[in-house]
């Protein structure tokens, strides 16, 4: 069995990435990537100058990302179908060679390889290098604590529903939301009606090229990139500054 290795890639400056990522990307001979129809993608692009000349490259293309709706049975089988076809592409090819797959941030948080993984399984022998998920890179571009004492963390996806978000809004103590994008109007009311987003962050590319950090309450834009995250930080308990 070839050996496939998916190496995580962090936030997006490549200096955040780790040091074992950093040598497979640069000793690989094939390398495989998702990314979005006629786009360089984000993780092809974290790697810029990092991969040898002779390297081989797969670009995973997404059929569908906004075209359908994500919950249609029509999505589901698309994606399925494409999830099942570059599985068995890579586990022919990791006959012949390893094969290191990219992925932003960490593979097993919201990655795409995680599909691929499922599938790969007794096929290949497969190993994730660990990479520093989106949200530790977005809260660290605020240079504010995300968390203190006992304060509960919750990450929420702007694709769900209105009335789940809100609940959460309401019950955590700090907030990360994530797939903002095409959502932010319905982010922004929830946190509102939640009585949040006065304390409410956007993240734009967070230590990307093009990285904006901005009060959510000052932006009045319907759409943001995909690539965006909405922060709430954490007051919780901490012993008082006494000079
Ligand atoms: C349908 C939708 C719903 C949802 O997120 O649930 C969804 N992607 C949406 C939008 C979208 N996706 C992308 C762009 C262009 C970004 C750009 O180029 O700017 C846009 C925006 C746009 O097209 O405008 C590209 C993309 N997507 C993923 C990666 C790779 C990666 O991050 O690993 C990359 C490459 C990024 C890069 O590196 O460039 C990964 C995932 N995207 C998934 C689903 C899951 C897989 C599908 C499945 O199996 O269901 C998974 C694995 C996440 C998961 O399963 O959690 C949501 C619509 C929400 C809505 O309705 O608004
Ligand atoms: C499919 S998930 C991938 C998450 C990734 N595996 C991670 O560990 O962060 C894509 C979502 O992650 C968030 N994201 C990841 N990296 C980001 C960054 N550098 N800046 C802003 N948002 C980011 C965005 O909310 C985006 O919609």
């Amino acid at each position: 069995m070839g050996r496939i290795l998916c190496a995580g890639l962090g936030p997006g400056d490549p200096e955040l990435m780790s040091v074992r990522a950093d040598r497979a990307i640069r000793t690989a001979r094939h390398v495989a990537y998702f990314r979005k129809r006629g786009r360089p993608g984000q993780a092809r692009r974290i790697v810029d100058g990092m991969l040898a000349p002779e390297v081989q490259e797969y670009a995973m293309e997404y059929p569908v990302t906004t075209e359908l709706h994500f919950g249609s049975a029509e999505y589901k089988a698309c994606l399925a179908a494409f999830y099942d076809d570059w599985a068995a592409r890579l586990a022919a090819l990791a006959q012949q060679q390893d094969v290191v797959v990219l992925c932003e941030g960490d593979p097993f948080f919201f990655g795409s390889f995680m599909h691929l993984h499922t599938r790969l399984q007794g096929r290949a022998q497969v190993e994730v290098i660990p990479g520093m998920p989106g949200m530790v890179g977005c809260w660290s571009a605020t240079q504010l604590p995300i968390t203190w004492g006992d304060d509960v963390l919750v990450v929420l996806m702007g694709t769900l529903p209105d009335a789940e978000l809100e609940r959460h809004m309401r019950s955590a103590d700090a907030l990360v939301v994530m797939k903002t994008g095409r959502n932010l109007p319905r982010v922004r009311r929830a946190l509102q009606a939640a009585g949040r987003l006065d304390a409410a962050w956007l993240v734009e590319r967070g230590t990307m090229p093009g990285e904006r950090i901005v009060p959510l309450a000052e932006v009045d834009g319907a759409d943001c990139p995909y690539f965006a995250i909405v922060l709430v930080h954490g007051q919780g308990r901490r012993p008082e500054v006494l000079e």
